[in-house]
Order: C-alpha cells, then structure tokens, then sequence
C-alpha cells in the first residue's frame, strides 16, 4: 500500500473525501453532487464507505448555517473568524455528533486527526475542544439555546430545526398556504436526502424492464419512473446507453403534462421547449415527440449547456437552437411550447445540498423579470389553440403563481386551463394535485421536487 494510501486509510477515507468537497464548495463554489461521485471514482471508495463519506458530505452540506451558528456558540467567535480549513472539519464533526448517531469519541477524534495530520498540533486543540463542548449536548439543547423561540417567531423556530435560512421557510409558508403544520412537513421533507428516480425513455425501454434491471421500483405518478432506493445509476448499463436517465418524478410529470395537455386543433407536430438546456425534459419530450411523429425545437441560451441536451437527444427528432428564448428567432405556429424556466431551484433543494445557503431572495426580482418576458415570448410564437406550459424547479410565489397573474393580465386572447388533467393523465386522481388551476408538487406531499406548473391556451380563431 502506497504511503498516501496508507494515509488516507488511517484517516478515514470516506471523511477525507467529505472534507475535501466540503473544502471545494466553501473556496470555490464548486457543487457537492458534482464533485463528490467524481473523488469516490478517483478515490475507488465503494460500497459502506461511499455511503458514509456520501452521508457526510450531503448532510453537512445541507446543515451548514445551522450548523455555523452552533460552533460559533462553542467558539465563541464567529465563524467567520475562524480559519476556512479548520471550519470545514468543524461542520463535518458537528454534523456527526448533532444529526448521526457516529459516537462521540469516533466523530470528534476523527476530525482532530484531519486537522493534526494537516496543520498540526495547535490547530488540532482548538478543533478537539470545539466539538466536545457541542458534544456535551444533544441537538435539541441547541436548537433551544439558538433558535428563536416557536413562541416569538414559529418561521424562524422551524427554519432553524430543520436545516433553512429562514427566508426560505418564509417562502414555503407563504407558498403553502400560511399552514405551519405543513411547513414543518414540507422543511423535514426537505432536509432528508431524496433517492434517485430514473426516466425510462419511451419507445426504448418501459418502467416495468428499468425496474427489472436496476432492482428498482415503478414509480407512483408518472409511467416513466423507476425508484432507485439504492446503488450508482451511473454504472447501470441502461442508463450508459442512453435508453434511461436520472430525472426527478416532478420533471417527467412537467414534460408528460406538454404532451398531454389539449391544443383546440389537430396537433401539426411542431413542438418547442424555449430553456432546454441540460436536455432532461427535451430527451422525454423527444421520446414522445417521435412516437407520435412531432418534431421538438430545443432553445438554449448557454452553448455548453446546449451541447449537453445535443448529446441526451441524439438520434431523436429534436434540433438544438442556441439562442436567448426571448428573441430566438423561430417561425411562430408551435402547438405546444414548453417553457422550464431559469428559477431560483429553491423545489430542488433537497438534491443540491449546499444550494441553500447559497441563494438569496436579491436574485428573485430579475429572475421574474426574465421568466415574465420567456413566457411572454411563448405565447406570441404558439399558434391560435395551442399550449404552453409554464414550470419552475420553485414553489416560490413570486415566481410561479405571480408570474402567470401578471402575463395573463397583459396578454389579451388567452386562457390558463387546469393543469392537473394534463399532469395526472390516466395514471391517478387529478383531484390529488390540490384545487388547480396550476400543479404545485411538494417533497411532502409526492416525495418530488417542488415543482410548479401552469397550462396556458391561445384562443382559437
Ligand atoms: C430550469 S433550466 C431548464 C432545465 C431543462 N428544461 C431540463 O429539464 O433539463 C433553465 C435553462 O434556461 C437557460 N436559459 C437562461 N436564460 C435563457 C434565455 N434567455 N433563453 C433560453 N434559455 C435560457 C439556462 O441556461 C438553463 O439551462
């Protein structure tokens, strides 16, 4: 065994992995499900030790604030006054002690050997008496000792036991209707890591075969899903060949609702998804589009993101445009326009780990501005009867149900019809998808991403 090796073994290989993504997200932006398949590639780390150094990168990633706020009591400085490498062993050991049920002593004196071996015995100290003072209380001592009281600000209260920045859990809320009880359901749901849900491409393989193959299971809402509790999807040879993909329930229900929703008119073939890029929903919707003999233009304003959907439709009838939605130059006359637009992923969080604490609601006035002026432009390039659907990967209302008040008012001659008939087809109980007339889906509730979505009409002539 090489030295490093050996090294890497003493330490713990599945927490030198964690701390190293944990490390590449804080310096660089970079993304924790991205990034961390590829080191347990290089690293050849499989089977239990993947799963832990997978639990522990997800998991810190996705408690960070939380998380923040507990070290800096421990601390007793902020945290921003603690040395970068030293708060990445930090998050890694709290999480273990706070949100596992990893042993004290394992989680503590594994972290002291991470910071020791790299930056020696000082540091090392620091790190050692840190985590025992948080190890001498459970979680609920902290979120008591922390998190404003349910009294004062219930928002807050939640936001804080389950993981959110609260303006987040002030967007949930808003979103669901004012309902605690469901906020709470909705963070929890949130904050648990989802598992993988595969696409079977129509015409290429059926759920029923994907399911067979990758010891899976047919998914619940759309006939395209297999549920992957566990294992690589990248090492299944169905989806290396391209006849199936990795795409959340929700996103197949948004494609399944384009092709399903009813145009006035027979449907000419020309269909359109103005934000395609990376190709998920353009690979289903070329599947379907082929089987029924339409053809899909896909629009991308970002050309590597372009190439991305070139390679997931190859050999389908779909022609790549790189081009901005909201001048791309097409022909109007579609009968179905898809657009998926750019969104502030605020339904996703749950599978982008650290995305979280990342966003900020500055970004939401000019992603509304751009969602306005997509949607906009659908409804001028779709012909008289036919449809468009409007979706984002966000619940947040400002984005979704908004959006569509504010188009529908400025765009005479056209109507929003109910979604869920399109959304559910003859597979379950529209009446389960709420009082419409939109769709919004909630991890609580479907176990999906929170996608939203609406089905707007042209009128006929
Ligand atoms: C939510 S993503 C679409 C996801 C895609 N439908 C899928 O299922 O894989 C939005 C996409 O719109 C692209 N985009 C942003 N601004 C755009 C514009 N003005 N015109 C076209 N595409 C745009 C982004 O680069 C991004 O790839």
């Amino acid at each position: 065994m090489s030295e490093k090796k050996l090294r890497d073994k003493q330490l713990g290989a599945d927490r030198l992995v964690a701390r190293d993504v944990l490390r590449a997200v804080r310096e660089r932006d970079a993304y924790a499900n991205l990034l961390l398949p590829k080191l347990l590639r290089e690293r050849g780390l499989q089977g239990r030790d993947a799963a832990l150094a997978t639990e522990l990168t997800y998991g810190t990633a996705r408690s960070t604030g939380v998380l923040d706020q507990i070290i800096a009591a421990a601390a007793g400085r902020p945290v921003d006054q603690i040395d970068g490498d030293l708060l990445d062993v930090l998050r890694l050991g709290a999480y273990q002690l706070l949100r596992t049920r990893i042993g004290a002593h394992a989680a503590v004196s594994t972290s002291v050997d991470l910071v020791r071996s790299e930056k020696g015995q000082g540091p090392a100290g620091f790190v050692n008496a840190v985590l025992r003072k948080i190890s001498q209380r459970p979680e609920q001592y902290w979120i008591d000792d922390l998190a404003p009281p349910i009294t004062e600000d219930l928002i807050g209260n939640l936001a804080f036991t389950y993981a959110h920045p609260r303006w987040i859990a002030e967007v949930f809320f808003q979103a669901l209707g004012r309902s605690a009880g469901e906020l709470q359901a909705a963070l929890a749901a949130d904050d648990q890591r989802p598992i993988v849900h595969l696409v079977a491409r129509p015409g290429q393989i059926t759920a029923e075969e994907l399911a067979l193959i990758s010891g899976g299971e047919e998914g619940r809402y759309s006939p395209y899903c297999v549920y992957l509790p566990e294992g690589d999807p990248g090492k299944l040879d169905a989806v290396r060949e391209g006849f199936a993909g990795v795409q959340d329930e929700g996103s197949q229900l948004v494609a399944l609702a384009l092709a399903r929703a009813e145009p006035d008119g027979p449907d000419t073939g020309r269909w359109l998804d103005l934000c395609a890029g990376p190709g998920g929903k353009a690979a289903l919707l070329g599947s379907l589009s082929e089987l029924s003999g339409a053809h899909l233009d896909a629009v991308e304003l970002a050309p590597h993101r372009a190439e991305l959907i070139t390679k997931v439709v190859e050999g389908l009838p779909v022609t790549v445009h790189v081009a901005d939605g909201r001048d791309s130059g097409l022909e109007p006359g579609f009968d179905r326009i898809l657009v998926d637009a750019p969104c502030s992923g605020l339904g996703s969080l749950r599978r982008r780990p650290e995305a979280r604490w990342r966003r900020t609601d500055a970004e939401v006035p000019g992603l509304v501005v751009l969602q306005t002026e997509l949607l906009t432009e659908a409804l001028r390039l779709v012909r008289p009867g036919g449809v468009v659907v409007y979706s984002t990967c966000s619940p947040h209302p400002a984005e979704t149900t908004e959006v569509i008040a504010a188009v529908l008012a400025d765009t005479p001659g056209v109507s929003q019809i109910d979604a869920r008939p399109a959304t559910a087809g003859d597979v379950f109980d529209p009446e389960t998808l709420g009082p419409g007339p939109h769709v919004q889906l909630w991890p609580h509730r479907q176990d999906t991403d929170a996608m939203f979505l609406a089905v707007l009409r042209k009128d006929a002539r």
